[in-house]
C-alpha cells in the first residue's frame, strides 16, 4: 500500500543517512555513555531496574511489583524509503521491535516527529503518522499523543511502553555455550535501502520485511523458555551478536553459509551500495572477530546496518534458520566460518 499523494516526494533525498544506518556508530556511542548508566539488577538482588545498564540492552525494564515489569524504549530516524506511509510503518515497527526483543508486549506509544515545515508539505507528515498508527494498531498498541519539532531533516519514530514478566525476559547477558543462534528475518536491508535512496528502485520484499512485527518471534522465544535475544538493527548481525556474546561472556560462531539474505542484497554490495554505517560496523567488530578466509563482500553483508530487522535468538525457533552457535569464550568474541 502506498501513499495516495498526487506527486509523491522522494523522502530519502531529505536526509543524509537513512533508517538505522543513521545511528551513532556503536564504539562512539559506548564511549559517550560509559559510566552514566545506573545500577541494574543481577538476578534476585532486589534492584528494580532489570535491564537498562551498560550492556546496552534493547529496552529499559523496571520491576513494578505483583510479578509485573514495565518496558520503555524509544527509536526514531530519518527516512529509509521514499514512500511516506511505508516509512511511518517501518519506523513504528522498528520502535516496537525493542519491546519484543526483551520479551515484552507493547501497550502504548507516543509519536516523535521532526519536520522541515518549509520544505515538505504537512500532508506528507500526515501519511507518515498514519503509517505509524496503522503499524502500532497491528501490534495492539494505541498511539496516544507525541511531540513534534521543526527540523532541517525529517525524523520519525515512537517512544513505546510495554509490559513484561520480570522472570521471563530476553536479555543480552543470558547466552550460554552450546546454544544455537537463530535469526528470524533475512539480512540485506541496509544495502537495498542504500540502492533505493540512490536510484529510486523499490524493493517490495525489503519493505515487507521491515514492516513485519517481531511479535511472533518474541512470543515463540518465551514459549520455549529462551532467555537471551536481541533485535538486529543498525549495528548489523555482527555488531549485535558481538554485544550479546560480550555481555554473556561467550564466543559466538557464525556459519556464513546459513545466513539468509533478501534477493538483490549481494548485487547491491557488488554495485557499491554500502551504507557508511555498515562499514563502520565492520570496523568496530573486526578487532574482535576471526574472519578466517571470509571475503570482504561477505563481511560487509554480515555487518550491514539493518532497519527493523529480525530477532537474533540464543535458541531454536520454528521457521527461523540456525545461523551459528555460542561456544566457550575463546581468543576472539566472534568467529565467522
Ligand atoms: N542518548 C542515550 N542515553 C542513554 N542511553 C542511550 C542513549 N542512546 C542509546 N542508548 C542506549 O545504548 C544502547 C544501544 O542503543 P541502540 O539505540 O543502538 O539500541 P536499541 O535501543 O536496541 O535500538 P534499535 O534496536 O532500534 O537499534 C541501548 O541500551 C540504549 O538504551
Ligand atoms: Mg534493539
Amino acid at each position: 500500500m502506498t501513499s495516495p499523494l498526487a506527486a509523491p516526494v522522494r523522502l530519502t533525498q531529505y536526509a543524509r543517512g537513512g533508517g538505522c544506518a543513521c545511528k551513532i556508530p556503536p564504539g562512539e556511542l559506548e564511549t559517550v555513555l560509559a559510566g552514566l548508566a545506573g545500577p541494574v539488577s543481577a538476578a534476585g538482588d532486589g534492584e528494580p531496574l532489570l535491564l537498562g545498564g551498560d550492556d546496552g540492552d534493547d529496552a529499559a525494564v523496571l520491576r513494578v511489583g505483583d510479578g509485573r515489569a514495565v518496558v520503555s524504549t524509544v527509536d526514531f530516524f530519518t527516512p529509509v524509503v521514499d514512500d511516506a506511509y511505508d516509512w511511518g510503518r517501518i519506523a513504528a515497527c522498528n520502535a516496537l521491535s525493542d519491546v519484543y526483543a526483551v520479551g515484552g508486549e507493547p501497550v502504548m506509544a507516543v509519536n516523535l516527529l521532526a519536520w522541515p515545515r518549509d520544505a515538505l508539505p504537512w500532508e506528507v507528515a500526515r501519511e507518515v503518522l498514519r503509517g505509524g498508527r496503522d503499524m502500532a494498531a497491528l501490534a495492539g498498541c494505541p498511539i496516544a499523543g507525541g511531540h513534534s519539532i521543526d527540523d532541517a531533516e525529517p525524523k520519525y519514530g515512537l517512544a513505546v511502553t510495554g509490559i513484561a514478566d520480570p522472570d521471563r525476559l530476553l536479555r543480552l547477558d543470558a547466552g550460554r555455550p552450546g546454544v544455537p543462534l537463530s535469526l528470524t528475518k533475512p539480512l540485506g536491508l541496509g544495502v537495498l535501502n542504500a540502492r533505493h535512496k540512490a536510484t529510486g528502485e523499490v524493493f517490495a520484499d525489503a519493505v515487507d520485511t521491515m514492516t513485519t512485527l517481531n511479535a511472533e518471534a518474541g512470543r515463540l522465544a518465551l514459549e520455549r523458555d529462551i532467555g537471551c535475544a536481541t533485535d538486529v538493527t543498525g549495528f548489523g548481525l555482527l555488531g549485535h551478536l558481538y554485544k550479546l556474546a560480550r555481555a554473556s561472556g561467550v564466543t559466538a560462531v557464525v556459519d556464513s553459509s546459513a545466513v539468509p539474505y533478501l534477493d538483490g542484497a549481494r548485487a547491491a554490495v557488488r554495485d557499491g551500495f554500502v551504507p557508511g554505517g555498515s562499514r563502520r560496523n565492520l570496523a568496530w567488530v573486526s578487532p574482535h572477530t576471526d574472519f578466517g578466509r571470509i571475503a570482504e563482500e561477505e563481511r560487509l553483508l554480515l555487518a550491514d546496518a539493518q532497519t527493523s530487522g529480525g530477532l537474533l535468538v540464543a535458541g531454536e525457533l520454528p521457521g527461523a534458520p540456525v545461523v551459528g552457535e555460542l561456544v566457550g569464550r575463546g581468543r576472539h568474541t566472534l568467529i565467522v566460518r
